[in-house]
């Protein structure tokens, strides 16, 4: 039996990663200290993995930017705007835009149910395949160097995205396009076999994370063409590796596939482990994913030892066991985590210490070490059985919640003529809510943090910033208008930070994008609110002008979906905990006369599970609890939410069903084409136009925001329509947003003056039609 790992976090225990990128991305190192850096981190990345005594180290999972970038360039399908430049360089550009000849990066998208992103392949007629293996052979040399320096007997395992997947991630689905592209690629995948299998490589961990998402018949032909052709003169093994669901249901699919082995998630899905030890040819490995590579819970090895033992017993010679999926999606060690409070300490594992649950596990199993796997289980135990896990008076209300508590007072409708005492004209303008965090807001925090400066020189920093913040869009002239969110060092985070039942690190980072990570916090108990969290800081904000500022929280489903949760208790329960304590914030903010409050959910749609037949059930819950968190006010009082990362025809209803009086969207890079699915019927409410795309340093003329509000209204009625950007400000630099909105709120003046005669509001225009 062998244990293995099928990718580990590359932004280092620190995030080296993210400081060196962003030195080398502001000309404050060179290429060569940056290769040195990075080097660094990932020859250290192979050293974890031989500590733990793993049987395979992995290679080819330490890609700078994106695993899925990487696989482009390995293939040479590089955007033609994008042709000229080097490939570092060309890279960075793919993915970050290229601001000197205005060239716009690539989409970005959430891979799969994560809260991870990747940069989304640009494929189509134009694009020709070819083999750049160097800087992969390279990696694989620098490894091979690397084990021998160490005397390690270890063998590399290089891990792949495989040909169907890459294309799939690429969102192609013309099924010619699909023909024309899977058969140069696959050449190129055939080629590639070759040179590593050069190298002495054994096996390629072949990922085919498709499997787990019901691909249509089109991807599954695809899938045995694919590996029939790719097994022709194939002298490396091929382990076909799925993750974030089971595939019970292709097993036989599986089965025919031409490889050498499959690994399964043993963890987000609950495969028929007994099915596949029947139906899987014996002489291909099963490698089961045991240990939880989603989240940070120690494991319980003993109930896992359990399971696996009859497994092993009947095919020992054949078993790999490995965490569940790649551990890019959990933080690096525990360790560094010294001011963690005890107990909740140790019940934790994360990246580094998962690989070790591997050997601990194998032991077991094949040298019956079994007190190592009892010893280490206790504190699991331990976890099950605490009183800090259990709030007893808060879980009887929330067992007191019923449908009353998911109800505004009457239908948008009405609520619609009672909010009309906001006075807010035609197209209103507003933002999503943050504003650019500086580098001097962030060290500033990091200083309170330290105990460097006071609590009230913190406070009176962020209250300058609000001010500041008030007074730029005052003077763009917005209508609604926001705080700017500068005390937040996350939007969930912070959030975690307030409220009782999260626990919150000091490096348990991961990584969300490019440089970009978040340090999700950790919930181990019931989610209790002590205090108001954002009323003070809103109430000044509000103080300071008198058109309306938004009061501003993030979501019960978005916090659940980017926090680590504890597994002793269902989503569904924990997400309704965090909406009742959002509920008491919704109340306190009415309560001190705030007038609009958003709840942002961007998470919701991410959070859908991977297989259809959950999705009810999942949106169900979703809209239940965002309606327990919001539905408190008087109607009067508008709710906001708002909404980025989204394709958002599958989930219309579930939207429309939060009753949100507005939702802010992403929709700029679609041209607008993602508001096709709330033209009425479908969606009654209003809705913000995300006409400047955030994600792009480039600053949006007014004509071309014009545009993409006059394209919104092929499918939305205009008095439905607000206008802001389609996300937060919080990655961009004041000199791009102050110009940026200047133009916005030109743009809906001008859509405004072009439909409205002079002197006649807007909104009385509507009224009277
Ligand atoms: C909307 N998005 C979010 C997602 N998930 C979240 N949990 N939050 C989100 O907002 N998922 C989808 C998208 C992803 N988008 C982003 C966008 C931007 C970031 C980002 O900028 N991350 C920051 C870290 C943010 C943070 O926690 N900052 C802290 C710590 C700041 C820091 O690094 N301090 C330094 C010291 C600085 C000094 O002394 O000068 C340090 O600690 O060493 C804070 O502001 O306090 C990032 O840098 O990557 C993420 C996802
Ligand atoms: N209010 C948050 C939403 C991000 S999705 C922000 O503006 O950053
Ligand atoms: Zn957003």
């Amino acid at each position: 039996m062998k244990i293995h790992n099928l990718g580990l976090p590359r932004i280092g225990e620190k995030r080296e990663l993210k400081f060196a990128l962003e030195a080398y991305w502001d000309k404050k190192i060179s290429l060569d200290e940056l290769t040195q850096k990075t080097d660094a981190l990932r020859e250290q990345t192979w050293a974890w993995q031989l500590a733990a005594g793993l049987d395979f180290i992995a290679v080819g999972d330490f890609p700078l930017y994106d695993q899925v970038l990487d696989t482009s360039i390995l293939f040479s399908a590089i955007p033609q705007r994008f042709q000229h430049l080097s490939e570092l360089d060309q890279q960075f550009a793919i993915a970050r835009g290229d601001t000197c000849c205005q060239h716009a990066a690539s989409d970005m998208t959430k891979w799969f149910n994560t809260n991870y992103h990747y940069i989304v392949p640009e494929l189509d007629s134009e694009t020709e395949f070819n083999l750049n293996a160097e800087k992969l052979l390279n990696e694989v040399a620098a490894a091979q160097t690397f084990l021998k320096s160490q005397n390690a007997k270890q063998q590399l395992k290089l891990k792949l995205i495989g040909p169907v997947s890459y294309l799939w991630l690429a969102k192609i689905n013309n099924l010619n396009q699909l023909d024309d592209l899977l058969t140069p690629l696959l050449a190129c995948y055939r080629e590639l076999f070759k040179k590593i299998a050069a190298t002495g490589i054994e096996w390629i961990q072949i990922e085919e994370p498709i499997l787990t998402t019901e691909p249509e018949s089109h991807w599954q032909n695809a899938l045995r063409l694919s590996y029939a052709y790719l097994n022709q003169k194939r002298s490396v093994k091929l382990l076909l590796t799925t993750y974030f669901a089971d595939v019970d249901e292709h097993i036989e699919l599986i089965n025919s596939l031409a490889v050498d082995g499959v690994h399964i998630d043993a963890v987000a899905g609950q495969p028929k482990l007994d099915d596949w030890l029947v139906k899987l040819n014996s002489e291909k490995v099963l490698s089961v994913g045991v240990i939880d590579g989603r989240n940070i819970w120690r494991s319980d090895l003993a109930a896992k030892l359990k399971s696996l033992q009859t497994i092993y017993d009947r095919k020992a010679d054949n078993l790999w066991i490995a965490p569940s999926c790649s551990l890019q999606h959990v933080p690096v060690d525990l360790e560094l985590e010294t001011r963690l409070q005890q107990p909740v300490r140790s019940w934790l594992a994360f990246a580094k210490q998962k690989l070790v649950e591997l050997n601990i596990l194998k032991s077991a199993l094949v040298d019956y070490e079994v007190d190592p796997v009892i010893a280490y289980s206790k504190p699991v135990t331990e976890r099950l059985n605490s009183d800090l896990t259990l709030n007893v008076s808060l879980r009887q209300q929330i067992q007191a919640l019923g449908f009353e508590h998911t109800q505004r007072d009457n239908e948008y409708n009405q609520r619609k003529i009672a909010q009309k005492s906001l006075n807010l004209p035609l197209l209103p303008t507003t933002t999503i809510g943050s504003f650019p965090q500086t580098a001097q807001v962030r060290h500033v925090r990091a200083r309170f943090k330290r105990g460097e400066i006071s609590e009230t020189e913190y406070q009176s920093y962020i209250k300058a910033y609000i001010a500041d913040a008030i007074a730029k869009q005052l003077e763009a002239g917005l209508d609604v208008l926001v705080h700017g969110e500068p005390e937040r060092n996350d939007m969930v985070e912070f959030f975690g930070e307030q409220l009782d039942g999260f626990a919150i690190t000091q490096y348990a980072w991961v990584q969300s994008y490019g440089s970009r990570c978040v340090k999700p916090p950790i919930i181990y108990g019931d989610i209790e609110r002590k205090q108001a969290i954002t009323v003070d800081t809103i109430q000044y904000a509000q103080s300071l002008t008198d058109k309306l500022v938004k009061g501003m929280l993030t979501g019960p489903v978005t916090i659940l979906n980017w926090s680590f949760v504890r597994d002793d208790l269902s989503r569904q329960s924990v997400a309704k905990q965090i909406a009742f304590a959002l509920r008491g914030e919704v109340s306190d903010l009415e309560a001190a006369g705030i007038k609009i409050i958003q709840v942002d959910e961007p998470a919701i749609r991410e959070g859908l599970p991977l297989k259809k037949a959950h999705w009810q059930n999942y949106l169900g819950w979703a809209v239940e609890v965002f309606r327990i968190a919001t539905s408190c006010v008087k109607d009067a009082t508008q709710i906001h939410t708002h909404m980025c990362y989204s394709e958002f025809q599958d989930i219309v209803g579930a939207i429309s069903a939060l009753d949100a009086d507005v939702i802010s969207v992403e929709a700029s890079r679609s041209d607008m084409s993602l508001l096709k699915p709330f033209a009425k019927p479908n969606y009654q409410n209003e809705i913000g136009l995300g006409v400047y795309d955030i994600h792009s340093p480039i600053v949006p003329n007014v004509d071309d925001l014009q545009a993409k509000i006059e394209l919104s209204l092929n499918y939305i009625e205009i008095e439905q329509c607000w206008v802001n950007p389609d996300c937060g400000l919080k990655t961009r630099k004041w000199e791009e947003v102050l110009p940026a909105l200047n133009n916005l709120v030109k743009a809906a003046e001008q859509v405004r003056a072009e439909l409205t005669p002079a002197g006649h509001s807007g909104k009385a225009l509507f009224e009277a039609s």
